[in-house]
């Protein structure tokens, strides 16, 4: 019988199956703080001060006051914290070092739980099951059992075509949601769950019943490790161990059951019904009436504390390995930093999940994509009436299609305003499944690009264009209506390129929103029609290379004037390449398909930068 199959008693519980044990040995944490407007270097802050422990098979409570450090604790030992801010300290699974793979073979539930709301919860499940089992070893049959199992465990079979939820959709209740969560980090079956703060936002019982699920999991092979605030006696009496933290410094270390006794023999004792929590959160805070002075860094018991977690590290190490796994083991520590991960399934296969979830995003919130349509109809139809059948007559022949082209360029362009949110609006979702390895940043940037082009821009340009085309009376030849749509078309990619290379760079929508506004507005006047850029301004004439405006209106320009015959009266004609010569146009076939490889160049350079800053997004915490 192997050792995970045996029951195993540990105090008076049982064990189905054995967790890990983790070990973290004098870790200190530091945080570069900044000041004043400039963001300028300021005094480091030390928010873990060599701290150590050890994390046993059970449940694994760190508990202490609002910024005491346990979250910081819990992202360092998780692989989850920025190594920049990491001066010194080591963290050991089962004896060895822990490395990038403790990341992605370990699981971490979030605080805010990062769920794709329009999807179900059996959806949900299933995406964590596609991306993070390899397709070699987990046939689709396999993957959909694991998932109904999940659904069963956690208790999830009644809601599990629910959808998560959204502002739109009435979505599946708190403690749901955190279960889908808990799920979704299951799907790989990990046998170190670490969770922050799992209970807060839920009410009293939600919560209790959360623990006791992590509980009913921690007896089956899993070490559960998890924050938590303040909890009340029935889910204190659940944890195996406690972690107390004050202000970066553990103050407690050890059984949760031995805890009163630890603060006893030091003079402090609980009044009668007072919870545990409680009162050790007010001996923490100082407001309970003891004789206790806490550790600060230097004093008597911490350091008492540090050696007695210090042997027991070496002691659970030399039981575990052999005194040279040891030695590598204090070699290795937790200098992740630049290692690769290994996805386990491949760029395409992960592009059909991720595409698959885009399309069915898309289709089930339709109120953008019903308001562009909309909007795109309105438009077309508005410019069609103000400019309908535009007569071939001077001057209100030139002057109507100078007008239309420039309120045609206008609407392309700022209608894409709205394409700022695309990487904003699921930033955190993506920042987390990224970092747990679902899928490649390429992957995801592809997909969300694939599924807003064409649904959102290119289908509702070629709409716009036949309407608004036709209504105006331009050639009738539908190779010149070809390429209006393509002009149209290419200017609405542009714009919209620029919107997603903002929404990359920045998190907030109202940042966003500002500085995609800047570079339309400085293109529009820039574009050489507002502004007579030879007499004034000519020292920024240069921008005018950079402006779609330019490029999007030479080529209407360019498609509806050559050829064209223009009426001064019924026996004098000019000729549209006049008109052209008169702008300095360049009406040769050359001169059209430039003005589309620029619109196409300005796109490009905006979509690379918009994946080089979705690649610069900061993973850590
Ligand atoms: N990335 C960071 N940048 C700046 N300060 C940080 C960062 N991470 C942690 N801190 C600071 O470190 C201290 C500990 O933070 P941490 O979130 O670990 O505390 P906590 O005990 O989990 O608090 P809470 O219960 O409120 O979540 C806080 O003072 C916090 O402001």
């Amino acid at each position: 019988m192997s050792n995970k199959e045996k029951s195993v008693h540990v105090g008076e519980e049982c064990f189905q199956q054995h967790g890990p044990t983790l070990m973290f040995s004098n870790i200190k944490y530091c945080i570069q703080e900044r000041v004043g407007l400039l963001c300028k270097k300021g005094p480091e802050k030390v928010i873990l001060k060599d701290i150590s422990g050890i994390l046993k098979p059970g449940m694994n409570a760190i508990m202490g006051p609002t910024g005491s450090g346990k979250t910081s604790l819990l992202d360092v030992i998780a692989g989850r914290k920025d190594p920049a801010g990491l001066r010194h300290g080591t963290v050991f699974v089962d004896g060895r070092p822990v490395t990038n793979d403790l990341r992605l073979t370990s699981a971490y539930v979030v605080q805010d739980d990062v769920l794709m709301g329009t999807l179900s919860v059996r959806e949900n499940l299933l995406f964590s099951a596609n991306l993070r089992l390899d397709p070699k070893n987990h046939s689709s049959a396999d993957k959909q059992s694991r998932v109904e199992n999940i659904l069963e465990e956690l208790g999830l079979t009644e809601c599990a075509n629910t959808k998560i939820g959204t502002d739109f959709i009435r979505g599946v209740s708190g403690g749901e949601r955190k279960r889908c969560s808990i799920g979704m980090e299951l799907i790989t079956a990990p046998s170190l769950l670490f969770l922050d703060e799992p209970t807060t936002g839920l009410d009293a019982y939600t919560a209790n019943c959360i623990i006791s699920l992590l509980h009913k999991l921690s007896r089956n092979g899993k070490t559960v490790i998890f924050s938590i605030h303040q909890p009340r006696y029935s889910i204190f009496e659940q944890f195996d161990q406690l972690t107390l933290m004050h202000k970066g410094d553990v103050v407690y270390a050890g059984k949760a059951d031995k805890a009163l006794e630890y603060f006893s023999l030091l003079g402090t004792f609980i009044k009668a019904f007072n919870n545990p929590a409680d009162f050790f959160l007010d001996i923490i805070n100082g407001e309970a009436e003891s004789t206790l002075e806490l550790p600060a860094t230097g004093k008597p018991h911490e350091t008492l504390i540090t050696i007695v977690v210090c042997v027991l590290v070496l002691l659970e190490l030399i039981c575990a390995t052999d005194v040279e796994q040891v030695c590598q083991a204090f070699e290795g520590g937790l200098k992740t930093k630049g290692e690769k991960v290994d996805y386990v399934t491949s760029f395409f296969y992960q592009m059909r999940i991720l595409s698959h979830r885009a399309v069915l995003n898309l289709l089930r919130t339709p109120q953008t994509s019903y308001a562009q349509w909309a909007l795109t109809v309105f438009f077309a139809l508005l410019v069609g009436l103000i400019y309908y059948q535009i007569p071939l007559t001077l001057p209100e022949g030139l002057q109507n299609r100078s007008g239309a082209f420039f309120f045609l360029v206008i609407n392309v362009v700022f209608s894409n305003l709205g394409a700022v949110e695309l990487f904003i609006k699921e930033r955190s979702v993506f920042i987390h499944e990224n970092a747990n390895g679902y899928y490649r940043t390429s992957v995801y940037f592809l997909s969300k690009i694939g599924a807003d082009l064409l649904p959102n821009r290119i289908v509702p340009n070629i709409f716009f264009s036949a309407i608004s085309y036709y209504m105006m009376g331009l050639k009738p030849a539908f190779l010149s209506f070809l390429c209006f749509t393509l002009t149209m078309t290419l200017t609405s990619i542009g714009a919209v390129s620029v919107a997603f290379m903002v929404s990359a760079t920045v998190n907030s929508l109202a940042m966003a929103n500002l500085l995609v506004a800047l570079p339309f507005v400085i293109m529009m006047v820039f574009g050489g029609f507002l502004v007579n850029l030879n007499n004034m301004l000519s020292w920024l004439s240069w921008l005018e290379w950079i402006s779609i405006f330019k490029y999007g209106m030479n080529a209407m320009f360019i498609t509806e004037m050559t050829g064209q015959l223009f009426y001064v009266t019924d026996n004098i004609t000019i000729q549209g390449e006049m008109f052209l010569q008169g702008q300095g146009i360049d009406y040769s076939r050359w001169g059209f398909w430039q003005n589309q490889v620029a619109l196409i160049g300005i796109s490009s350079v905006c979509l690379v930068v918009a994946y080089i800053q979705l690649r610069r997004i900061k993973r850590w915490k």
